[in-house]
């Protein structure tokens, strides 16, 4: 079978490697991909340098080679920073309000394209196939055949895809959506993304799809959503771990009458966070009879903390759960705790299972693990109840939670009450449902599906004029 090559902007390293509690499942199913076929991970390291020298650093074993390169510190800026996280993170994220269109960004994040084509493509093999992830790379794959590679390319994006006329508020719209036309396979994570992303290329671009083939130029790209999942059998091990027990206790001990919400989000204003406190505070307002019986245990450990939106948040979350605690605090209860600290994965799955209801409430996202994590943690005896945002991805197949409009304070509060009440025999039907489909669309189904598709396109499959019996 081919190589694979994987492109992203941060990569998995080997030191990680086999280590369950610093890795995700995503790292894990793709470096168990790359192990199979033997193959390239490429990214940045994370890095800078004064200079770009275009030197890789390689760490190899089991057939697989971890390649990063360092960048410039104005790369990191324009690139990361700016084109990535300040302009296509909010758009993508519908918060025109909060993006920023600069022309340096936009010069500075394909001249970092360009600098990873130059680095990897002497790495490629003609038979190799590449996949590239996620809005920080969108028009890699046209650097790379610009370069002359004709190797399946695969592109999948984690990130919601904007509505058409959000789209067109970016500046040079056209020239992104034409640079991801170059890969054979688009992949989205829900058919809401995948259908806006249609929408661009019949309203503005006039083309015509074909079921979920667009032909462009003379060849076949295959449109798919993949959604993406937890590796179930990684957390159930994790969950039996001592860091895992140890954290249970602690939430338990730390409060034995009373109820635990959790949130576990990095500090992003696309979580959600200060509508989803708001939210609370209402709860505490409407419902006075669970103060004392209850508290909200928020994780949010601080997040690309150089783009000034990401202080902002950070500043009014500080200030919001301040007044909450303030107004309704008393000398033996805090209804949040509120901690800016990253845990390790294992951990985390202590916390899922020793809490009664997960407070999942992104304004959007493009999935969001945390809520399949919370599922997947819980003890199937005495199951927590899923609190979810219907705007995030994960809400798609995940019906059976409580579905609120986070921005709705009022809905976040009645969620709240409802779970909290809600009885066994109903939680336990809600949670055997979800966690079927977390079980089911797991991270080694999305992985499979999407190079099961990018293969085909290997086949030629793809191609609008197929090879011939004579070929
Ligand atoms: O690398 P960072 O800038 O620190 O950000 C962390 C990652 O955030 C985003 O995650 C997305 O991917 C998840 C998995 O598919 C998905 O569940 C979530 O909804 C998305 O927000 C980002 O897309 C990644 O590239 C970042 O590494
Ligand atoms: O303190 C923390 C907080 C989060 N996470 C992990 O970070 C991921 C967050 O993924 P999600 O899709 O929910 O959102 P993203 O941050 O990628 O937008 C999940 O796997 C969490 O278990 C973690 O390891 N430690």
């Amino acid at each position: 079978m081919s190589r694979l090559i994987l492109v992203s902007n941060r990569v998995s390293t080997p030191k990680a490697r086999g280590d369950e509690v610093s890795q995700g499942g995503l790292a894990v199913a793709l470096s168990a991909a790359l192990r199979e076929t033997g193959g390239i991970w490429f990214g940045w390291s994370g890095e800078t340098i004064e200079t770009f020298s275009g030197e890789i650093n390689r760490q190899s074993a089991d057939g697989v080679t971890i390649a990063t390169v360092d960048l410039e510190p104005q790369d990191v800026d324009e690139y990361y920073n700016g084109y990535a996280n300040r302009t296509l993170w909010p758009l993508f994220h519908y918060r025109i309000d909060l993006a920023e269109f600069d022309l340096q960004f936009g010069a500075g994040y394909e001249r970092v394209n360009d600098r990873f084509a130059a680095t990897v493509a002497p790495l490629i093999e003609p038979d190799d196939i590449i996949w590239v992830h996620d809005y920080h790379l969108i028009p890699l794959g046209q650097r790379l055949r610009r370069k002359g590679l004709r190797n399946p390319m695969g592109f999948f994006l984690h990130i919601p895809w904007p509505p058409y006329r959000l789209m067109t508020a970016l500046p040079f719209h056209r020239r992104l959506v034409e640079s991801i036309l170059e890969y054979d396979v688009i992949g989205f994570q829900t058919s809401e993304w995948l259908d806006s992303f249609r929408h661009y290329l019949v309203t503005e671009m006039g083309l015509k799809i074909d079921g979920d083939i667009l032909v462009y130029r003379g060849r076949r790209i295959k449109l798919g959503a993949y959604p993406i999942g937890i590796d179930g059998a990684q957390l159930d091990r994790m969950v039996t771990t001592h860091n895992a027990q140890e954290a249970f206790k602690t939430v338990r001990r730390s409060a034995p009458n009373q109820k635990t919400v959790i949130g576990v989000d990095r500090l992003d204003y696309s979580k959600g966070l200060i509508e989803r406190f708001q939210g609370y505070r209402y709860f505490l307002e409407h419902y006075p009879d669970w103060h004392s019986k209850v508290f909200l245990l928020q994780i949010a450990p601080p997040s690309r903390g150089e783009v000034h939106t990401y202080e902002d948040i950070r500043k009014q979350l500080d200030e919001l759960s301040g007044r909450i605690n303030g107004a309704f605090a008393h000398v033996d209860w805090v209804p949040i705790r509120y901690v800016n600290q990253a845990y390790p994965r294992d951990g985390l799955t202590g916390f899922y299972r020793a809490s009664d209801v997960a407070l999942v409430t992104p304004l959007r996202d493009g999935m969001n693990l945390v809520a399949k994590e919370f599922v997947a943690a819980q003890d199937p005896e005495d199951p927590g109840v899923l609190i979810l945002s219907k705007f995030a991805g994960a809400a798609e197949a995940m019906g059976r939670a409580l579905l609120v409009n986070p921005h709705s304070k009022e809905q976040i509060s009645k969620a709240l009450e409802r779970a909290l009440t809600m009885p066994l025999s109903e939680r336990r039907d809600r949670w055997e449902a979800l966690n079927d489909v977390v079980r089911k669309e797991d991270v080694t189904a999305w992985r499979d599906t999407f190079l099961a598709d990018l293969r085909q396109a290997e086949d030629k499959l793809f191609f609008a004029t197929p090879p011939t019996a004579e070929h």
